[in-house]
């Protein structure tokens, strides 16, 4: 499949969308059910790739784990195989070579575990050749670069002789994943303290506790829909399977849709979501919850809202550069995502109308989130969309859920 061509659709909306399950809560309870032995029932796993490469590899006795794209699945990995003492090769495509994993090679050097890079210092690949507990159990750490690192210290920190105490540095970002990776270790029985204040995590020496675990569905994969909401004449959604209070920091889309045009209202089965208003302007900090920043800057080069966005930084370490990513493709549509301030300060501003004649052609740089983030713009404007395939990471039934609204084809 070369491109998909998404159509506006011809008439109003009326759905109900059956959410695909968060990889980032099922990485984390595969890891934590690994740890306790496989012995708990986990409910609603996800079909996303990131996390059907979690549960392979954790299941297979190969020498060599090939997280493809999947950050959390190499991250999350490389910490239990190498306290579990698993001698393993880390690796993944090109892209994933080039994503830092230094921060978390360094603590896991630090607890005794024996890595060493096989190209680049500081990238995978890497060779996990064993662990000999050090005895350590304070580790400081920066907590600016992902929370990956820092999820994937916590989960392991409980089969540790004494536990784990976590001082991090800088401003800390992405802070829900590391609260959603807590409250689920929390759910599993361990007692942790987190004293955000100093930001000093401690985790005690503790045997998880098997115990069945429902993985609730995506609020990053939710944020497309209320893209779709937002960009549509006239829509109405009901999204499946997400509650009120999630761990999921992506939820964060709630307050970020009611000045963008979305009301949303908890029922019994997940949210509703509903047209209103849209604000003319709207500056929002993204250092908590990078993955909707796309998501965002898209509906409002749309909605001719001008947008500031900060806390960003950490996208150019993702997929891809989603900045450069955000910044070569919103230019097709007619809108600019300008740097204000070096590395703080962006701003989404609308040039021009979507131009139709030829239909704008979206590069999706292996990233997920490029397609699902622009294809919402086929609710205005035809609009095509590179290899769109890329949603397998997170989302596979993504083009089949948005046929249920519009129409789109293979060209
Ligand atoms: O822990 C997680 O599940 C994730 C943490 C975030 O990464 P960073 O902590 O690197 O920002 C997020 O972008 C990613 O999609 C999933
Ligand atoms: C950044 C993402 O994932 P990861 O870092 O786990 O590859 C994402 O899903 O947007």
């Amino acid at each position: 499949m070369k491109s998909i061509l998404v159509h506006p659709p011809q008439q109003p909306i009326r759905a109900e969308i059956q959410l695909a399950a968060s990889k980032s809560e099922c990485n984390r309870a595969l890891i934590i059910n690994a740890l306790t032995g496989f012995q708990s029932e986990l409910t609603n796993i996800s079909e996303a790739r990131d996390s059907q490469t979690m549960l392979r590899l954790l299941n297979s006795d190969d020498a060599v784990a090939d997280v493809i794209d999947a950050g959390t699945t190499m991250r999350f990995l490389t910490a239990y195989f190498a306290v579990t003492n698993q001698k393993k090769t880390m690796t993944g495509t090109p892209r994933m070579c080039e994503r830092p994993i230094g921060i978390l090679v360094d603590a896991l050097r630090k607890l005794g575990a024996d890595i060493t890079y096989e190209k680049v210092e500081g990238y995978p690949p890497l060779q996990l050749n064993g662990f000999n507990y050090s005895g350590n159990n304070e580790l400081t750490m920066r907590g600016d670069v992902s929370s990956q690192y820092i999820s994937a210290l916590l989960m392991i920190a409980p089969q540790l002789p004494a536990g784990l105490k976590i001082k991090l540095e800088g401003e800390v970002g992405s802070r829900p994943y590391i609260e959603m990776t807590l409250n689920q270790m929390a759910h599993f029985g361990i007692e942790y303290i987190a004293d955000w204040e100093h930001n000093v995590l401690t985790i005690p020496p503790f045997k998880y506790q098997p115990k069945p675990y429902a993985i609730e569905s995506d609020w990053s994969g939710a944020s497309y829909w209320y893209s779709i909401v937002a960009l549509a004449e006239d829509a109405e959604v009901e999204l499946l399977g997400l509650k009120k209070n999630s761990l999921q920091g992506d939820s964060a889309i709630v307050d970020i849709m009611r000045h963008l045009g979305v009301e949303s209202v908890f029922t019994d089965r997940g949210v509703l979501l509903t047209k209103i208003p849209a604000k003319a302007s709207l500056g929002w900090d993204f250092t908590n919850c990078p993955d909707l920043a796309q998501t965002v800057a898209v509906i409002a080069a749309i909605k001719k809202i001008r947008l500031s966005l900060t806390g960003i930084e950490s996208l150019k370490i993702k997929e891809t550069d989603r900045v450069f990513a955000l910044q070569q493709e919103l230019k097709k549509l007619g809108a600019e995502l300008n740097e204000i301030e070096k590395d703080h300060l962006y701003e989404v501003t609308t040039l021009t109308d979507i131009p139709t004649d030829p239909v704008p052609s979206i590069h999706t740089y292996d990233d997920h989130r490029m397609a699902m983030a622009f294809a919402p713009v086929g609710m205005v404007s035809d609009i095509l969309i590179e290899e769109p395939g890329v949603v397998v990471k997170s989302y596979p039934g993504y083009w089949k859920d948005l046929a249920k609204v519009t129409t789109w084809e293979e060209v």
